[in-house]
């Protein structure tokens, strides 16, 4: 049984082949507890394939560990247990309450938990996300940016060691995105391992302790948001002017012009 608390990532020479495309090539690298990471990149770069790989719902070539143990030997129970992934996108299927689809992130630990100890857990993971008035709310019924705070309740109601969310604050306002990344920060503070596919790169220069710059596939760059995001490496990517730079003691990325 992996230790719940903490837990470890290595990827070896992940690729994988979608189609007849080659969307991931030789990706090495890993992810440590108490690290928040992005993973940012293009259109395409293989930022969705790549967290999907890691959560064990697509399966590519080389080696993914968790915990030192290969991810394709951990059972369905305990992998559900260990690791709560949020997809890009997901519609939700029936008009349940929002309480109960939070509450579908309890699933996996199945009857361990009681009813009294489920209705906090939810209660909880929905004021997490500033929730907590939409918890009767049919979930066909939310607005887009409504319907991703509930599903990121779920994400975080099982309290996993291992968090991974793509694009997790794409449909949300300004100050819910704050909040949310805060919440992350948060979350890898407590020792989890955190990693989220982001397109906003002055809030990956904020709050995130590393980044993993993909493109084509190809893991471009893997460091701190300073060594990542120089104006050499986001023009040769993106095609786009920027500047990072430091304002009291805080990271700052802002984009230019397009080159
Ligand atoms: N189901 C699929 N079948 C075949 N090819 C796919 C499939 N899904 C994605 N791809 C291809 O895999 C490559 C990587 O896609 P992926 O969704 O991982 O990129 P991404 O970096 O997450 O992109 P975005 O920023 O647009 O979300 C793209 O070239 C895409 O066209």
């Amino acid at each position: 049984m992996i230790e719940q608390t903490s837990l470890t990532v290595h990827c070896r020479n992940l690729s994988l082949t979608r189609g007849d495309r080659q969307v991931l090539q030789d990706i090495h690298c890993e992810f440590r507890p108490g690290t928040l990471t992005a993973v940012i990149g293009p259109n395409g770069a293989g930022k969705s394939s790549l967290l999907a790989c890691l959560a064990g719902v697509l399966a590519g070539g080389g080696d993914l560990l968790f915990a030192e143990r290969p991810l394709n030997r951990i059972g369905a129970a305990e992998r559900a247990q260990t690791c709560a992934f949020l997809p890009q996108q997901e519609s939700p299927a029936w008009a349940m309450a929002a309480e109960d689809l939070v509450a579908l992130g309890l699933l996996p630990w199945g009857r361990s938990i009681d009813r009294a100890r489920k209705r906090a857990r939810v209660a909880r993971a929905l004021a997490e996300v500033d929730a907590n008035a939409l918890a009767r709310r049919p979930v066909t019924q939310l607005s887009g940016g409504e319907l991703r705070r509930v599903q990121l309740a779920r994400l975080l109601v099982g309290d996993a060691p291992l968090l991974i969310a793509d694009e997790p604050g794409a449909a949300l306002d300004i100050r819910h995105q704050l909040q949310l990344m805060q919440t992350f920060r948060k979350q890898a503070e407590r020792g989890k391992t955190v990693i989220l596919a982001l397109h906003d790169l002055p809030l990956a220069a904020r709050y995130c302790d590393r980044i993993l710059l993909l493109q084509d596939g190809k893991l471009r760059a893997d460091g701190t948001p300073q060594a990542v995001l120089t104006p050499e490496q986001v023009g040769a990517v993106y095609c786009i002017d920027s500047e990072f730079r430091w304002r009291d003691g805080r990271p700052e990325f802002i984009a230019g012009d397009l080159i």
